[in-house]
């Protein structure tokens, strides 16, 4: 969605592109004309749009069968009739998997037949906890970070684990031909290990494998501006804090699943640009979309899969987002959200340590009147 306010900076670019086109041949552009008998059509004030990275074929399959060729035809319209490329950005690529790196731009197709990436996958990807590890904080609760490969994408994605009742069948399993020391090793291990402990099971100590209740869930997407770099942008630091928070209280412990899917998605780089589009006026749903990104590119089959391993069946999930809560239950119900619990903004409890500002409140305000996201917008915001 484009914006349809034309400011002065507009007219000027306009204007900019007319004076332009009637500037007279330079000494380089004479070279050219000689070289190749016409003057360049690209005006150096424009970088050259990059060559499509798309694998060939992929178009075919994963965009209602527009073959690379034609929609490379099409995207010659994308050019003006003067032959400045578009102000529009290339269309949206359909992320390969969840969170992993657009691919390049690609040429022209129409936005309504732009792909949104499915939500709920039809078959739950694999996973498999490679290694956990014990993290002492700062806060002074312990965690356990359990690290996951999966079958669709090579991304670190993660389960942070609160209170040691959430284990993980995956890492538990044994693997063929390893030692004791392997095991403790890649985590697999009960209790503490501690100098001279040589069996990854405690000796009389049964490990009690369930927690009790379902457990408080947080599914969260990866945010670097937000979580390393201060961000008052967005909330997502704090909402990261706050889940952290409340499973270190809860007796049942709970599990933040930290997907790796920035910028909703996108990659940090699109993100950058939309943080840019925002600076020009535009909310985040609209930076989005003239980036030609859908709204939300994220899906949450690897969460699913995650949570099964953590053979959390039910669980208390903390979100406001409607889609999250769908799409984590899994295309065969494998997870049961059995309780929502809302996150507010510490900002809007009067509590502190809350992310505030002019962008922040922009932001949540997009977030519950566009993405319907389920808060109580309160006066003044
Ligand atoms: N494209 C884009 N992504 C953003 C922006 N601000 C934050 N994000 C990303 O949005 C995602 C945050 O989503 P989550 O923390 O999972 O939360 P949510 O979907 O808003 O829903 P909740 O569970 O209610 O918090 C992260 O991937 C951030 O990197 C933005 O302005 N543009």
């Amino acid at each position: 969605m484009l914006s349809s306010n034309t400011t002065d900076e507009d007219n000027s670019k306009d204007s900019l592109a007319e004076q332009h086109s009637q500037i007279p041949a330079r000494p380089m552009q004479q070279l050219w004309q000689k070289e190749f008998g016409h003057l360049p059509t690209m005006p150096s004030l424009f970088s050259p749009r990059p060559h499509s990275t798309v694998p060939s074929g992929y178009l075919d399959s994963h965009n209602d069968g527009v073959s690379p060729a034609s929609a490379m035809s099409r995207s010659k319209s994308t050019r003006s009739e003067n032959g400045f490329p578009s102000l529009i950005s290339p269309p949206f690529t359909p992320t390969t998997t969840p969170g992993s790196p657009t691919l390049g731009p690609q040429p022209g197709i129409p936005v309504e037949s732009v792909q949104v990436p499915e939500k709920l996958m039809k078959e739950l990807p694999e996973v498999s906890c490679v290694v956990r590890a014990r993290i002492p904080t700062t806060t002074g609760t312990e965690i356990f970070l359990h690290l996951y490969t999966n079958s669709i994408d090579n991304k670190e994605h993660l389960a942070i684990v609160f209170g040691n009742k959430i284990r993980s069948k995956s890492l538990d399993a044994p693997r063929p031909g390893e030692t004791e020391m392997d095991r403790m090793i890649r985590g697999a291990y009960t209790g503490r290990l501690h100098p001279g402990r040589t069996t990854s099971r405690e000796k009389g100590k049964i490990e009690e494998r369930k927690p009790a209740g379902p457990a408080l869930v947080r599914i969260h997407s990866e945010c670097y501006t937000g979580e390393i770099a201060w961000s008052a942008r967005c909330d997502c630091g704090e909402q990261l804090d706050e889940a952290a928070r409340l499973m270190s209280l809860d007796p049942a412990g709970g599990a933040v699943v930290y997907l790796r899917q920035e910028g909703r998605g996108i990659g940090l780089g699109e993100k950058l640009k939309a943080y840019n589009l925002q600076d020009l006026g535009n909310d985040t749903v609209q930076a989005n979309l003239m980036l030609r990104h859908p709204v939300d590119a994220r899906s949450y089959g690897l969460a699913t899969a995650i949570l099964q391993d953590l053979e959390l069946s039910e669980i208390r999930l903390l979100t406001n987002n409607p889609d999250k809560i769908a799409a984590v239950e899994g295309p065969n119900k494998e997870v049961r959200v059995v309780e929502r619990v809302a996150m507010v903004p510490l900002a809007w409890k009067n509590m502190k340590g809350g992310v505030t500002g002019k962008e922040v409140s922009e932001y949540l305000k997009t977030k519950i009147t566009q993405m319907g996201h389920m808060l109580p917008l309160p006066e003044g915001v």
